[in-house]
């Protein structure tokens, strides 16, 4: 059975994290919290190809099962150069405090919170990739079906921000032509140090259909602002018929089974078991 075991069972904890380890992109280990996938491939070394990047990539709606009382799941990405603070961003909107030793990620890590929007419990799917160009293969791998996508360039650093033509067209080409993108300019905590004017990104990010907002994970300014302004407008684009979640590699799912009953009877699932978008 190749090792692999899907156990639903409830278990509560803080945070739902998911790291991938080793350069290989072995997948030691890796947890949903709540809706417990557990993957244990530590026994299977050779194994290339993460369970969870097939996952992904096969079923990106696979983690939806029993409701935890959320309205609608939607898939996040957190893209851009390595050390611009993508996972200090993650660590400090999932944990409300700031990651004092970051290191550089490796494949993708995962995160996962239920925030409230507009009075509808929204849960956010995270995926932070690294930004290193030896990951990026892999990286690529995780774009599909994303709804949001968090942009993140460092003010000090022009070379991140040069760089962001590049992400974004990744990103829609890869995602989704509709996935809603939020530029952050991350370290604004650093502003003696800046390299990038707020002027000339929000320009940047005005031509090219961005929200936009200049973040510290250092300080937490902005961060959840950050999640919310995309989660809203996706919701907005799921109000006004422009985003339709029944459709495949939306990267939104309902959250429970009664509303996606009422919207869709036949594609009604018993409790307990899972959504697969596959
Ligand atoms: N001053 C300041 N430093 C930050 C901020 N966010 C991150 N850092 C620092 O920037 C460095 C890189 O942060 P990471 O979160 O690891 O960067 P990353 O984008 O995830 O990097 P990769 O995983 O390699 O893609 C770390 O030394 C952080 O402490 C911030 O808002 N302000």
């Amino acid at each position: 059975m190749l090792g692999l075991a899907f156990i639903l069972k409830k278990k509560k904890r803080d945070s739902n994290h998911v790291r991938e380890v080793g350069g290989n992109n072995q997948l030691e280990s890796a947890e949903i919290i709540n809706r417990t996938i557990c993957l244990n491939l530590a026994s299977y070394p050779s194994c290339q190809l993460s369970i969870f990047n097939l996952l992904s990539y096969c079923c990106p709606n696979a983690t939806l099962a029993m409701s935890d009382s959320y309205d609608f799941l939607f898939k996040f990405l957190v893209i851009g150069n390595a050390g611009t603070g993508k996972s200090c961003l993650l660590h400090q909107f999932i944990e409300k405090r700031f990651k004092d030793e970051s290191n550089h990620t490796i494949g993708v890590e995962f995160g996962s919170k239920i925030i409230n929007v507009v009075n509808k419990m929204v849960k956010l799917q995270i995926w932070d990739t690294a930004g290193q160009e030896r990951f990026r293969s892999v990286t690529r791998s995780y774009y599909r079906g994303a709804a949001g996508a968090l942009l993140v360039y460092d003010i000090t650093s022009r070379e991140t921000y040069n760089a962001l033509t590049t992400w974004l067209s990744d990103a829609r080409m890869l995602a989704s032509q509709n996935i809603v993108i939020i530029l952050c300019g991350n370290k604004k905590d650093l502003d003696a140090d800046r390299e990038v004017t707020f002027l000339e990104a929000s320009r940047f990010a005005q031509e090219n259909e961005l929200m936009f907002l200049e973040t510290s994970a250092l300080t937490g300014e902005n961060v959840e602002e950050a999640f919310v302004q995309c989660a809203r407008k996706i919701l907005n684009k799921i109000e006004s018929g422009e985003l339709d979640p029944e459709r495949m590699g939306s990267g939104i799912q309902y959250g429970d089974a009664a509303l996606r009953q009422l919207r869709s009877p036949r594609r009604a699932q018993p409790q307990g078991t899972q959504e697969c978008g596959c």
